[in-house]
């Protein structure tokens, strides 16, 4: 596992034996995973170039050319702010939330869908007329609720931050009845209209459980969730949601929606939810096809007294 700030590691060329190896290791994945929907969550620091880019496209057409039903939940946090910075606006975040002025919001609804949203539907689609772009606005989607956030026993007033206070799927449904990968955008609408800004990672959690998907995947730029973070960082490959849940008060930045995202998306029935490092080209084929996974892997508490760890070791015939 890499050090927080590395460079990922990639593989060397594998001769034709080894690479048989990894085509014939797929395919008891293949057989558990088709005709289930997986939302996978790209989080703006994975969208680090081009490449990496274009590498996440091809696993959503891989994965759906493999029968499973691929959505996509995106977030844009590098890019809203470096709009918000080129237009002068001054934004900070808060438990891992943008503070979102209505000047903030319309940045951040400009850069979401009609940027981040474009481009990944873009990148998808030069693979055939698959993608379509949605965000929590269209047909009523997502609801939101504004958000309040207590930190350190202090009231923060978020300004127009939502949290899902309603998911309405049919929409999603009806894309995915009809071959296509739904790609979505999370701003959403609260009951009276207005729009706020509901942070990717929290959007794609209430996805996934609207949708009863078999499993959540989030997409960031570390190796996973670390134990000790900073100082002595070590990546926790397993772990169950209560153990998650004493951990989430001490949490801090960008892991704290994340890690609650998690836990919200296996509480809601999930059997799985697994955090990624989407800065290693194809993590999400490696995490899906192949028996070694890769990230941290968040699941039910266990029945009986098996370690999270062992629990779901991807192996033939081991699904749950
Ligand atoms: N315990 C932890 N383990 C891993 N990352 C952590 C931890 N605590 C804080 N972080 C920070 O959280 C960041 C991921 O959250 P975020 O920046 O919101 O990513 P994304 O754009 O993918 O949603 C990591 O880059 C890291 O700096
Ligand atoms: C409320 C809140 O913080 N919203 C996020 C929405 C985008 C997001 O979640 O992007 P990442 O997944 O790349 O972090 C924001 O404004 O940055």
């Amino acid at each position: 596992m890499s050090e927080p700030g590395s460079e990922p590691t990639t593989r060397g060329d594998l001769g034709p034996s080894e690479k048989a190896a990894v085509l014939t290791e797929a395919l008891p994945w293949l057989d558990s995973y088709a005709g289930t929907t997986i939302v996978i969550k790209y989080g703006g620091n994975a969208m680090i170039d081009e490449d990496l880019k274009r590498a996440f496209a091809e696993d959503i057409v891989y994965l759906r050319r493999s029968g499973v039903q691929p959505v996509v939940v995106h977030g844009g946090g590098p890019q809203i702010s470096a709009m918000l910075k080129r237009l002068d606006i001054s934004s900070e975040f808060r438990g891992g939330l943008r503070v979102t002025t209505p000047e903030a919001m319309d940045v951040v609804r400009m850069v979401l869908m009609g940027q981040v949203n474009r481009e990944l539907v873009g990148l998808i689609n030069t693979h055939g007329p698959l993608a379509v772009g949605l965000s929590g606005e269209d047909a009523g989607l997502f609801t939101a609720a504004r958000k309040g956030l207590l930190l350190d026993g202090e009231d923060v007033d978020l300004g127009l931050v939502g949290e899902v206070a309603h998911v309405r799927p049919e929409a999603v449904h009806d894309l995915m009845e009809a071959g296509r990968i739904p790609v979505v955008a999370t701003v959403a609408p609260d009951e009276d209209g207005t729009v706020h800004n509901v942070n990717a990672d929290t959007a794609a959690a209430a996805l996934a459980v609207a949708l009863g998907a078999e499993k959540l995947v989030v997409l960031t730029d570390v190796a996973g969730l670390y134990r000790n973070w900073p100082e002595d960082p070590e990546v926790i490959t397993g772990i169950t949601a209560s153990e998650l849940r004493a951990m989430l008060p001490s949490l801090e930045s960008g892991m704290v929606p994340k890690m609650e995202a998690c836990l919200a998306a296996v509480d809601g029935g999930l059997s799985r939810a697994t955090v990624l490092d989407g800065r290693v080209p194809h993590a999400l084929l490696l995490e899906i096809f192949t028996n070694a996974g890769v990230g941290t892997q968040v699941v039910a508490d266990p029945i009986g007294d098996i370690p999270a760890t062992q629990q779901f070791v991807p192996q033939k015939g081991n699904r749950p």
